[in-house]
């Protein structure tokens, strides 16, 4: 097992600017790092400088401590899953699962005996003899995977290797490419864009803005704890409602000013206290899953539209607030968001720069639940609801430490 470690890891494109930017990060022996990012964050290229396809502009990787930047791709004992399967359409199953043991002195018996190996840990063992034709997108991605693993890599890169999968598939692909590092412990790192297979994936999750590194932590504690406002709103389905506010404190109130309506924090709160110290501060209010809820704080507004996801249904409530400037994300961000397709292939939807309709928050709504659009809605919010940040997008942290 390999320890990856990443310093200073730039890469600048001439006419693209800078599209990993002085990235520091460490990846444990045998864990399963997944970097999660928006299209054009510079995911690929992060990987493909890890593998060493793309050469640094500055910057080094280290495999074990040693800098292996000067050493051959092919000399790094990596194997690399794209999401393309890119499989060979003239060879069996079996014929492309092997096809990386041509170049190395294994006895044909020997070979055969890998290939059954490893086809059956990524479930395939049925399959050998079909040509990828006759294959389901799921099928031909574990053949892919199989093809990558029959070396014995001892570093793992996946990229996006389940977009072109059908969502049935998906997930089932997500728990055995977890089952499969953690058999073969072998050190992975996978970039994907789907903050839930980030989620359910990750052993720690590192999240990529612009090629900035935002924040790298344990799933759980990125999504709860997060430094940005970035990272809040990227993490959260439902997605996060992102207001702007103002906070004032006048003797012992204090009140996040949503400009149509106020929150009014509990005075008994000692996290109150510390946003005092925030008067006058425009802030950004980042708020995930509320519910409805008529005691303590609340927010007043009318539903706009109801989304039924069948074991719940999702309000977007209008409370009159200003969405947050951040949405006006920059426009090349925004460009390549819109584009179906680039140079560099499908870009799939980007789903949180699109600006929230004024000012609305998600509402969770239990079942069996009736709400409809034009309804009147209370919004219950708790302090531990409200994640709070700064004008740069940096967390506002008003829990007294
Ligand atoms: N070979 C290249 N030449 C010039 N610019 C490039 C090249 N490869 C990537 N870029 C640019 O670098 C930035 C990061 O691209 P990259 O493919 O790494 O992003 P990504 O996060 O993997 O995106 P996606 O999720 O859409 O694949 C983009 O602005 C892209 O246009």
């Amino acid at each position: 097992m390999v320890a990856i470690a990443a310093r200073g890891l730039t890469k600048s494109f001439d006419d693209d600017g800078v599209a990993v930017d002085h990235v520091d990060l460490d990846v444990a022996p045998g864990e399963l790092l997944v970097v999660l990012g928006p299209t054009g964050c510079g995911k690929s290229t992060l990987l493909r400088l890890l593998a060493g396809i793309e050469e640094p502009t500055s910057g080094a990787v280290l495999f074990d401590g040693v800098p292996v930047t000067e050493i051959d791709p092919r000399d790094r004992n990596i194997a690399m899953v794209f999401q393309d399967y890119a499989l060979y359409p003239h060879l069996t199953v079996a014929q492309n699962i092997g096809f990386p043991l041509r170049t190395v002195p294994v006895p044909a018996a020997d070979i055969g005996v890998r290939v059954a190996e490893v086809a059956r840990n990524v479930g395939i063992a049925d399959l050998l003899n079909r040509y990828p034709e006759h294959l389901s997108g799921g099928q031909r991605q574990r053949v892919a995977m199989a093809r990558a693993l029959i070396r014995h890599p001892s570093v793992f890169l996946l990229d996006e290797p389940l977009s072109n999968v059908d969502a049935g598939a998906r997930s089932a692909l997500r728990g055995e490419i977890v089952a499969l590092v953690r058999r073969l412990g072998v050190t992975t790192v996978h970039v994907t864009h789907d903050q839930i297979e980030a989620m359910s994936m990750a052993d720690r999750v590192a999240v990529l803005r612009a090629g900035v590194l935002q924040q790298v932590g344990p799933p759980a504690e990125v999504y709860a704890d997060p430094d940005t406002l970035f990272v809040a709103a990227f993490l959260g389905t439902p997605r996060t409602s992102l207001l702007e506010a103002a906070v004032y404190a006048e003797d012992n109130r204090v009140v996040l000013d949503f400009g149509s309506q106020v929150l009014e924090l509990p005075a008994d709160d000692p996290r109150t206290a510390v946003l005092a110290e925030h008067h006058t501060d425009r802030v950004t209010v980042a708020m995930r899953a509320l519910t409805p809820g008529v005691d303590g704080m609340v927010l007043r507004g009318k539903v706009t539209t109801v989304d039924n996801l069948g074991h719940e249904l999702l309000a977007h409530v209008d409370v009159g607030g200003v969405p947050s400037p951040w949405l006006d994300t920059p426009p090349g961000l925004r460009a390549a968001a819109r584009a179906e397709s680039t140079p560099y292939g499908f870009y799939p939807a980007y789903d949180v720069v699109e600006p929230l309709p004024m000012g609305e928050v998600m509402v969770r709504v239990a079942m069996p639940g009736r709400v409809l659009p034009g309804d009147e809605m209370a919004v219950g919010v708790t302090l531990d609801d409200l994640l709070l940040f700064d004008r740069r997008g940096l967390r506002i942290r008003f829990i007294a430490e």
